[in-house]
């Protein structure tokens, strides 16, 4: 299976965006219809779904998440990481509609309650080293050993290298977007991204496109 790196990944996303004008909102809500194909599969305790929702579209995808989620009845609660004025258009859109939906975001959630933490803080645009808060906050939950579904990468992996930037979150299964990354296959990224699931969500690939990874070898299978 073709593993890409990070800024492929993000090449692709952008030339199905720009060039074949799939629009954004619609690979966000497949992206995260595809994450509730996997919380429903029957694996794991959803008595009450913490949702981490970081500042950029991987955040976006985590709040379309916990809308599907709220639609369906689920005790879903949604806990922003980082000041939300800040996060991009993308998850002020879905922001606008959850609230529409009746959805009061938590302030401060407390991770003993939940019975599944849904990752969707930092995905393929993580770039540097993870802020001292949210490293503790990560050691925190990875310390109490709660089940983490990861959106697209765990948290703190470099989805090009598999390299842990500050902290990273242990994840039961990563439901990663597209194509796998490279960085969940080797390093600590392999190890902390547990049971990797691709799922197609309409990315097109420019036929002229040229993988750096031609190693297909190693890759996990698409389980
Ligand atoms: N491209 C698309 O339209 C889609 C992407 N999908 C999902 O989006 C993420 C990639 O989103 P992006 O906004 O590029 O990055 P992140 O959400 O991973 O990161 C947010 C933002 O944070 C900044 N940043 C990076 N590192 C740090 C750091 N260490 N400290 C503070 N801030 C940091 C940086 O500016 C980033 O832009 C992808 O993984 C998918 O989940 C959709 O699924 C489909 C459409
Ligand atoms: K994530």
């Amino acid at each position: 299976m073709q593993l890409v790196t990070a800024s492929e990944m993000q090449t692709i996303d952008n030339y199905t965006i720009e060039t074949i004008g799939m629009p954004q909102d619609v690979l966000i809500e497949r992206a995260a219809l595809s994450v509730i194909d996997v919380i429903g599969a029957g694996h794991f305790n959803l008595d009450h779904i913490l949702v981490l929702a970081g500042l950029g579209n991987n955040g976006a995808d985590g709040v379309a998440i916990t809308r599907l989620l709220y639609a369906q009845g689920f005790n879903v609660s949604l806990q922003f990481v980082g000041n939300v004025s800040r996060a991009k258009d993308s998850v002020q859109r879905q922001l606008a509609i959850i609230e529409k939906y009746g959805l009061v975001r938590a302030e401060k959630s407390d991770f003993n309650e939940a019975t599944l933490i849904i990752d969707a803080i930092f995905g393929t645009g993580l770039n540097n080293i993870l802020p001292e808060g949210l490293q503790k906050m990560i050691k925190a939950a990875n310390h109490i050993e709660k089940a983490v579904i990861a959106v697209d990468t765990p948290t703190g992996i470099d989805a090009t290298t598999g390299e842990v930037r500050g902290a990273a979150l242990k994840a039961h299964t990563t439901v990663t977007f597209g194509y796998n990354k490279i960085g969940l296959t080797q390093r600590v990224g392999g190890y902390l991204s547990g049971n990797v699931i691709v799922k197609d969500i309409g990315l097109l690939t420019p036929a002229d496109f040229l993988f750096s990874n031609t190693d297909n070898k190693n890759a996990p299978t698409n389980v």
